[in-house]
């Protein structure tokens, strides 16, 4: 049995959850010939209570390069790039849920991704295949994306629907662990405009920008655009888009009217819905957000390094839009 040793840089709702399922699927890494050891797991206050033995929890981080593994759930940009570079740089592989360190120091981390050592299936809805999907859609031509990527806001839009308050789903939103530490990041749009920056360069440009995604979040919604959607026969959804226009790929993330009746309005969870040629139409759903839900993502990925696949490759070349796009309509 080979020994694998894991830093978990973060020890909160997901980095919890993760060092939970380690425990509960040993029997899964045994039969792969591994058996998994904490060299530790970074927090900021090690009093808080947490699923996690005492003596594994560092304010400093152990040596990384000591790792065969590095598992980040910290969340941020500047901390954990400057924790994760010099291991990636001695080539110890990251798996990571954190999509805003991806989307925000792209510069420093492709080209470790085009090496192949960045895992993180986790950052896009949670445990619920979205890179993958996406990746197996290679063999066709993207034409349109439209996503429900953020489960808090969904959380937020479907307990308006029931007639709770914005502030009272929020609340719980937080109190599920589906919210960002900064619940901004969430409701202005950010969190899914992170999301749609990853999904736009595994598909369609390596090089694809954050800022380049126009992002408005659901903060100026109010109960009365819900309930005339509803009068409507729509739904409200904040969607992340991706799609052809004037020859361009266009990245949009807003609250859009759907029929109530359409499979993005319907789906429970997050989901992703995409237009291919010459595939046609698929659509996947499931939670995008949650502890153990974004622990079965990272816990994916850990499996897939272990089996020898490579890291979420970026798409080599950037690919133009085959054809024009047709976004669903904005509120107001
Ligand atoms: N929650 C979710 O549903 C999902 C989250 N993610 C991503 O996973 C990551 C973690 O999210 P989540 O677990 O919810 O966040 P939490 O805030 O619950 O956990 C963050 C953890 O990191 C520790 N931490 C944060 N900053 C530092 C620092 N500078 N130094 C040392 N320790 C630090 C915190 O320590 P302490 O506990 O002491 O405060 C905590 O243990 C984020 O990138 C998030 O976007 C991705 C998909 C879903
Ligand atoms: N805050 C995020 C967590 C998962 O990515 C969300 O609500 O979707």
């Amino acid at each position: 049995m080979e020994a694998l040793r894991i830093a978990l840089l973060g020890g909160g709702t997901v980095g919890s959850a993760f060092y939970g399922l380690v425990q509960e699927r040993l029997a899964d890494f045994h039969a792969l010939g591994f058996s998994p050891r904490f060299l530790g797991v970074l927090v900021r206050d090690p009093s808080r209570p947490r699923p996690i033995p005492q003596e594994l929890l560092r304010l400093e981080p152990p040596d990384l390069r000591e790792a065969d593994v590095v598992v980040e759930a910290l969340g941020g940009v500047e901390a954990p790039l400057r924790l994760v570079l010099p291991a990636l740089e001695a080539g110890i592989p990251l798996i990571t849920a954190n999509k805003a360190l991806l989307a925000e120091a792209w510069e420093a981390l492709r080209p470790y991704a085009e090496e192949g050592l960045i895992y993180h299936e986790a950052s896009v809805m949670a445990g619920t295949p979205a890179l993958s999907f996406l990746e197996t859609l290679r063999g066709s031509r993207l034409l349109e994306l439209h996503g429900i990527l953020n489960g808090t806001t969904l959380y937020i839009l479907q307990g308006m629907e029931g007639g709770q308050s914005y502030g009272e789903a929020l609340l719980e939103a937080q109190r599920l662990g589906y919210a960002e530490a900064d619940p901004t990041l969430d409701v202005a749009g950010i969190d899914a405009a992170h999301k749609l920056t990853l999904l736009a360069r595994l598909l369609v440009d390596p090089g694809f920008p954050f800022s380049a995604v126009e992002t408005q979040g659901i903060t100026r919604l109010t109960p009365e655009h819900i309930q005339e959607a509803r009068a409507r026969g729509e739904r409200v959804r904040l969607l992340a888009s991706l799609y052809g226009k004037g020859g361009r790929w266009r990245a949009e993330v807003a609250p859009r009217r759907l029929p109530q009746d359409h499979s993005l309005a319907r789906a429970r969870g997050n989901a992703l819905l995409v237009r291919a040629h010459p595939l046609g139409e698929v659509f996947v759903t499931g939670p995008g957000a949650g502890g153990e839900a974004t622990a079965s993502g990272l816990l994916a990925d850990l499996f897939r390094l272990l089996q020898g696949a490579p890291g979420h490759l970026p798409v080599p070349q950037a690919q133009p839009p085959l054809a024009e796009g047709s976004p669903f309509p904005e509120v107001g």
